[in-house]
């Protein structure tokens, strides 16, 4: 993976600084680096900003939402269009999604028909809706650049994730999968099913899977061929298929911790996490509560050591942003994925920059 690329990022080095300005007006940091020959080495090849961007489960599926097919090709279908717009500038996206929802609604699936088909495990329900919406990402995607007269072509990979076999995550289950259910009901599925459960960021109650740290991603060297093609690339969704040596495991990896790894081997020019917030707050959840717009990484480390931000939730984001800004000196953010381009371009969400002064909204 070293070898994709070194510290020069894939705009160049103008480019690179003008990411690591932190945010920035207008699309200047998009036409900084889409000047002709800008090519940083990674295997990416040339052209315009590589942005990686990981979506939350809302870009698919809607909380109150029961997880129809109609239902997320619609959501798909919004999100798209958000993505559209970047990738209609010239922006070169690599994007991973969630599958918390629909990998949990499979993994009942499997379980509600095992006296008629033969049960699935966790993992392979994991690769079977990186597929789907992979798929269904594609399709809404190409659609949307359509309408725009663009062709532009997508590729899904299956990928996998790899993780330790002896990663704690797999004595400590803290990643939500599934619907939400009142405490009543997820303590009563604990005792029936042997469930592990618990509160969802004051949304209800879930079931509760291991996710340990994704260490890799397995092709992310076939992700730069294809973005070098000039492919846009949905890779390392549900974060990934786990997999410990060369065997798969049950677990569901995060999608934002798995993005962090692309976006640093990727040497991507910024990593955008896009969720339904429109800022990570502290004191989330209380009168106390206050977003945060800008803020170096270390300030963000500090507040995520004071506990600020919850384990399988808002918790992995934060994590996945400070590896990256970390790790490469650039610009990341989280914030609404209805705002993606402002996100992308510094004017919404939570903009997490490097060394520079931040204030504290
Ligand atoms: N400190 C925080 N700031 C903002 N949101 C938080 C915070 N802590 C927890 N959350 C919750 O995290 C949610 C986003 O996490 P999650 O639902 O896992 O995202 P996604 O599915 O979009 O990846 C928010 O909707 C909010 O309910
Ligand atoms: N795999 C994963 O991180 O899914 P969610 O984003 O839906 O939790």
């Amino acid at each position: 993976m070293k070898g994709l690329g070194g510290r020069r990022g894939v705009a160049g080095v103008k480019g690179r600084q003008a990411a690591e300005a932190g945010p920035v007006s207008g699309t200047d940091e998009g036409r900084e680096s889409r000047q002709p020959g800008a090519d940083g080495g990674t295997g990416c090849g040339a052209g315009g900003p590589l942005w990686v961007v990981a979506l939350g489960g809302n870009a698919i599926l809607r909380h109150g939402q029961r997880g129809t097919y109609e239902e997320q090709a619609a959501n798909l279908a919004a999100t798209a269009g958000q993505l559209a717009t970047l990738i209609a500038r010239g922006d070169r996206l690599v994007i991973t999604h969630g599958n918390g929802p629909q990998v949990g609604n499979l993994l009942i699936q499997q379980e509600e028909a095992a006296s008629r088909v033969p049960p699935l495990p966790l993992h392979a329900c994991g690769a079977m809706t990186q597929g789907l919406l992979g798929f269904m990402l594609q399709q809404a995607l190409e659609r949307a650049l359509a309408r725009r007269g663009i062709r532009r072509p997508t590729a899904v990979l299956v990928t996998r994730a790899l993780v330790h076999r002896d990663d704690p995550a797999f004595a400590r289950p803290d990643k939500p999968i599934g619907p939400f259910y009142p405490e009543d009901v997820a303590r009563a599925l604990a005792r029936e099913r042997g469930w592990v459960v618990a509160e969802d960021a004051g949304r209800g109650w879930r079931r509760r899977v291991p996710s340990p740290d994704p260490v890799a991603v397995a092709e992310v060297a076939v992700v730069a061929q294809l973005v070098a093609a000039g492919v846009t690339v949905v890779a390392a969704g549900g974060g990934g298929v786990p997999v410990a040596g060369d065997e798969p495991v049950d677990a569901v990896v995060d999608k934002d911790l798995a993005a962090a790894r692309l976006a640093v081997a990727l040497d991507a020019t910024g990593l955008f996490v896009l969720t339904d917030v429109e800022h990570v707050a502290l004191d989330w959840g209380t009168p106390r509560a206050r977003p945060l717009q800008r803020v170096t990484a270390s300030e963000l480390a500090a507040f995520r050591d004071a506990g600020h931000f919850a384990a399988g939730s808002m918790g992995p984001k934060v994590e996945a942003v400070l590896r990256f800004v970390e790790a490469t000196g650039r610009r990341a953010a989280i914030g609404p994925l209805e705002r993606a381009m402002d996100v992308v371009d510094g004017r919404a969400g939570t903009q997490v920059v490097p060394a520079t002064a931040a204030t504290v909204a």
